[in-house]
């Protein structure tokens, strides 16, 4: 039986013979957008007898989403029935996925169910308490951080971040990431679920801090793809290690080009690797006492066509004998295969392609009839892209000027931030986006990984992720970029959206495959009644789990 109750009311029973009826209800709920109202009112909660995440809910709930979808036909008057021609349009800029823009050190190419759960006023209240207690959620974990062995003064930096419980991922790899001897780790989890703590809490806990020589000199080097990620690295080692007596960071990224070249004396080395190998061929920075490797982007990093080749020449100049870390929601084959060559017999943590994405993001694509459309489209958009803040990822570095340019003309408050730009530009930019100065941010692939911001509720995919051969378009999804780039929202159980313009058939045929990739849902948006839309999505952004003050109860 499930009880329901509306503010200020008494409990109204509802009888629900069995899971699969629960199940077929809390689809229809959830395909009715009404899950935003469910997730969304503390102050209305509707009580059900098992959580909203029991398997057997879950799991008879995605039967039934498998078996709506292979009986739905394409929308009507949607894409897939309008287009017959190809696609003719043809990029005409560098993208930033080539392997010109990695070699620089830049991100790689990169219902209705039982009419009385109808009702929309009901709502329940879902804690981070709440997930983190459900075995089948990537926060889930049975231990605490006290459980897991880590030095006092570390613990008390995590209690100033709010952490309470780890993560799975924590929970999972930080045993065997401290066990000594040490051991290599490949370790993969979802998007947002905290693999930077992990790796951080390992380097902390490893490192000795006795003598000012140690101090000074680096024991742990942790590679990103970009300086925004490397820097961001840094911003957590700096919170996290605050009572550590003697702790030196060093940020190890591309200067600007006037700027002198500063000695690495420091404990922890952050950054990316062609600057980071740099500097240890100018002597700026002694690696003979590293004892962690991390590799944070792991896939990213060792792909042989984007930074690969940099990483292979940085670990070839460290001792052999370093523990070596590598961390990615994203591990396609060809690099795992790779991956378990750069870091031997590692202890692995890895997941199926299906289990990747964050239930939390809600997956949207708009039909754009033309490029014009897809502009047109973004600036109808605007008023909820500044409900939190937004990131919208265009294919290139000229598209994310032009729409920057064209929107700030028409009087639109919009930053964008690709990899054409020098670095303490990007820097201002990208602080701007965090503290909240900037709330719409468009961007390349260049920042599709890592960035932790937590008040980003909306992604749009202006561009559908693509792969690339030889610096040209190959009509083939960019899987992992996809993945990564709507991570950027649903952070540790918050709520987002991702929307992806779609402008032509080869666009709406990659976005089949994602969807059939990932064996998820990607729902179409109506833009035949705007304020329809509007109302959809910002009843989903403006959710509690959405906020950035995301309130962490035990
Ligand atoms: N145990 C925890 N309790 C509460 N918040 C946490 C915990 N661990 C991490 N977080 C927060 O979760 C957010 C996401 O963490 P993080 O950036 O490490 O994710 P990630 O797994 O590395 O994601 P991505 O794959 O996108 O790089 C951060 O804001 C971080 O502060």
């Amino acid at each position: 039986m499930i009880t329901m109750a509306k503010a200020g009311r008494s409990p109204v029973p509802v009888t629900i013979p069995n899971i699969h009826v629960a199940a077929y209800c809390y689809v229809k709920l959830f395909q009715s957008h009404n899950i935003s109202e469910l997730l969304n009112t503390p102050r209305r909660p509707l009580h059900l007898p098992f959580s909203l995440q029991h398997p057997l809910l879950l799991r008879a709930s995605h039967q039934f989403i498998m078996s709506e979808n292979t009986e739905a036909s394409p929308a009507s008057g949607s894409l897939a029935d309008r287009i017959t021609k190809p696609d003719e349009s043809k990029p005409t800029d560098v993208s930033d996925n080539t392997a010109t823009d990695t070699s620089k050190d830049g991100a790689s190419g990169p219902g209705q169910g039982s009419a009385e759960l109808e009702e929309p006023d009901y709502s329940v209240a879902v804690k981070l308490s709440d997930l983190q207690a459900d075995p089948n959620n990537p926060l889930y974990s049975v231990k605490s951080f006290e459980d897991l062995g880590l030095d006092e003064r570390i613990r008390r930096g995590l209690s100033t971040m709010n952490f309470r419980k780890p993560s799975k991922v924590q929970e999972r790899a930080l045993p065997l990431l401290m066990s000594n001897p040490a051991k290599n780790l490949i370790g993969q989890s979802q998007s947002g679920t905290g693999k930077t703590a992990a790796f951080v809490l390992n380097v902390l806990s490893r490192l000795d801090l006795s003598t000012p020589e140690m101090q000074n000199s680096p024991q742990a080097l942790i590679l990103a793809p970009t300086r925004e990620l490397a820097r961001q690295i840094v911003g957590v080692i700096q919170v996290m290690g605050q009572f550590l007596d003697g702790l030196i960071i060093g940020t190890a990224v591309p200067a600007d080009s006037n700027a002198r070249v500063s000695k690495m004396e420091c404990s922890v080395v952050v950054g990316t690797p062609g600057t980071v190998q740099d500097l240890i061929k100018k002597r700026a920075m002694v690696p003979t006492r590293l004892k962690v490797l991390v590799l944070d982007e792991a896939d990213n990093m060792l792909d042989q066509q984007g930074l690969g080749d940099q990483c292979i020449r940085a670990k070839a100049m460290i001792p052999r004998d370093v523990q070596i870390v590598l961390f990615s929601a994203t591990f396609p084959t060809h690099v795992y295969r790779y991956a378990v060559k750069f870091a031997p017999e590692a202890n692995e943590i890895t997941l199926q392609h299906e289990e990747l994405t964050v239930d939390g993001i809600k997956q949207l694509y708009m039909d754009c009839g033309s490029e014009e459309e897809k502009y047109q489209n973004l600036v109808q958009l605007y008023g909820l892209l500044t409900v939190g803040s937004s990131i919208i990822f265009v294919r290139t570095r000229a598209s994310a000027q032009e729409i920057e340019k064209r929107m700030v003309a028409e009087g639109h408050t919009v930053a964008s931030l690709t990899g054409g730009v020098e670095g303490s530009q990007r820097d201002a930019v990208i602080d701007s986006f965090r503290n909240g100065d900037a709330k719409v941010l468009i961007t390349t692939n260049v920042l599709a990984r890592g960035i932790d911001v937590s008040t980003v509720s909306l992604v749009v995919n202006y561009d559908v992720p693509e792969e690339y051969s030889g610096g040209q378009r190959t009509n083939t999804p960019d899987f992992q970029t996809y993945l990564h780039r709507i991570g950027r929202t649903g952070r540790f159980g918050r709520i987002g959206v991702a929307i992806t313009f779609v402008s032509n058939r080869t666009e709406w045929e990659m976005l089949h495959k994602i969807q059939d990739h990932f064996q998820c849902t990607i729902d179409r948006i109506d833009t035949s009644d705007w304020d329809e839309v509007e109302e959809m999505i910002k009843k989903t952004i403006k959710n509690t789990r959405a906020q950035a003050d995301f309130v962490q109860t035990n």
